[in-house]
């Protein structure tokens, strides 16, 4: 489908005299979308690959009565910190004084790097700053169809309700991807965009617990993710140093290149970077990251339960109140690892086997960070009715995922008042103000933004973070 795309646009260019950079390589775009879910969840979005067949529609005779979403903004570049680091290892690169050889051979060829300017760096990939205009993995277009398709969906819950509003954090790339969603919805829809602040100071009144929780430590279980060889690594800058004498590329040049090759993508549509890489040094990649966050944002770390409750509880109150709000649709915009932290409180990816560094696991991993949180991750709570009865249930990035222990109902869904039950289990004892000592940073100590923005005012400050 993919390679139609391409032609047509190649076509329409070449009859208005458009010229196109690099029109040997467009052939690529399309063509690597099966390493996406090895970089780490910053390649592209794709759909969740271990779907199990349910379709996402209403069942038979069902009609959905609320809808609620949480998701990550679209496809962007490198952050501020990454961004600095890649950019040195292009340095490193741009110096070497002799032709390329074996994979880096595609830098002979008037390569010129996809961070066009450092602006970009924490920033969406939109049509107009990517590194190719032919790009189909703009976050500004996942946006937009993710918009389109959603309607598709749902907009039967919007039937009589064309003024609502949809829910945003302050950093830049969050909002963007929002206000992409919204200006995708169409004119005919009035939406209002509560801009919720999300430095410490709102503590508990956020969609971004993460950032109100100075209590959580990244290095906490750096014991066991750091005992994860990095071999691999050392052996991918040898292989490259060894075909380009005098290179001199490091450890952490290899694992900077990973990140090198998903960003690319997102800008310029393939990255001929990807192609330095072994499959088993993906795959050992891809499960140093799942690991890492299992053990900072995941279920590896005690806290984790307790941030996600923020969010989770809320999502459970407007579950419960879906007749009497007038909104039924209820749509939010965060970061990767604010969805990850609410998912490891629902437990939909929790098997209760901890992670080991020790080998790369294959049966025994159910805990794929970048299938549940890629760029432009969607985690939607469907809540319908069939004669009378009420059911709830998940789907994450387009597959729906049952309950382990709930799933009775119609495509199976869970029975609303044994998910109630389900939640209240989930969330005992948990205390994201106390787990994260909320209250040294913020008096703030509830989420009320779904509730109050009708009279208090969401419009905050947009953020390069
Ligand atoms: C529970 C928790 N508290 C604090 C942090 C610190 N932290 C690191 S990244 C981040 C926000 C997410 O940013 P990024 O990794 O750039 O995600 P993206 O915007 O790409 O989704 C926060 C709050 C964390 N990861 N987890």
């Amino acid at each position: 489908m993919l390679s139609t795309f391409i032609a047509v646009l190649l076509a329409l260019s070449a009859a208005q005299g458009i010229s196109i950079p690099q029109l040997d390589k467009i052939g690529k775009i399309g063509t690597q979308e099966k390493i996406f879910r090895f970089l780490a969840g910053n390649a592209p979005y794709f759909p969740y690959p271990g779907d199990y067949g349910i379709p996402s529609d209403a069942p038979e005779a069902c009609e959905f009565t609320q809808v609620q979403v949480i998701a990550r903004h679209g496809e962007r570049y490198p952050s501020n910190s990454s961004g600095e680091k890649l950019f040195n290892t292009w340095y490193k690169l741009s110096n070497y004084t002799k032709a390329f050889n074996g994979s880096l051979a595609f830098l002979n060829d008037d390569y010129s790097f996809f961070i066009g300017d450092v602006n970009y760096l924490e920033q969406e990939t939109t049509l107009e700053n990517s590194a190719n205009p032919l790009n189909p993995y703009t976050g500004e277009m996942d946006a937009k169809i993710h918009a389109r398709r959603f309607l598709a969906q749902y907009s039967a819950l919007l039937e009589n309700t064309t003024n609502f509003s949809v829910f945003s954090t302050n950093s830049e790339r969050v909002h963007d991807t929002a206000k992409y969603f919204i200006e995708a919805l169409g004119p005919q829809y009035k939406v209002s965009l509560q801009v919720v602040d999300e430095e410490p100071s709102s503590g508990a009144n956020t969609i971004s617990a993460g950032y109100s929780c100075p209590a959580w430590n990244g290095d906490a279980y750096d014991n066991i993710t750091e005992a994860f060889s990095d071999d691999y690594l050392e052996e991918i800058a040898t292989r490259l140093n060894k075909e380009n004498p005098g290179l001199n590329l490091t450890k952490n040049d290899s694992f900077l290149l990973f990140d090198w090759c998903a960003f690319e993508i997102s800008s310029r549509g393939y990255s001929d970077m990807c192609g330095v890489f072994t499959p088993d040094e993906l795959i050992k990649y891809s499960y140093y990251d799942d690991l890492s966050s299992y053990y900072t944002d995941g279920p590896g770390y005690w806290m984790i339960k307790d941030v996600g409750a923020n969010l989770f509880n809320a999502t459970v109150k407007l579950l419960k109140q879906s007749e009497e709000l007038d909104q039924r649709v209820w749509l939010s915009f965060t970061h990767d690892t604010d969805i990850l932290n609410y998912l490891t409180t629902i437990g939909l990816f929790d098997d209760g086997r901890p992670l080991n560094a020790s080998s790369v696991p294959f049966r025994d991993n159910f805990f794929h960070k970048s299938w549940q949180i890629p760029m432009g991750a969607r985690v939607y709570t469907q809540k319908f009715t069939c004669s009378n009865e009420s059911f709830v249930r998940y789907v994450v990035n387009d597959a729906v995922i049952p309950i382990e222990t709930c799933s009775s109902g119609p495509g199976f869904s869970c029975p609303e008042d044994e998910f109630y039950k389900f939640a209240d289990v989930r969330m005992q004892n948990l205390d994201f103000v106390k787990a994260c000592n909320v209250t040294s940073v913020s008096n703030i100590t509830q989420l009320t933004y779904y509730w109050d923005f009708g009279t208090k005012k969401y419009n905050a400050t947009l953020l390069d973070e």
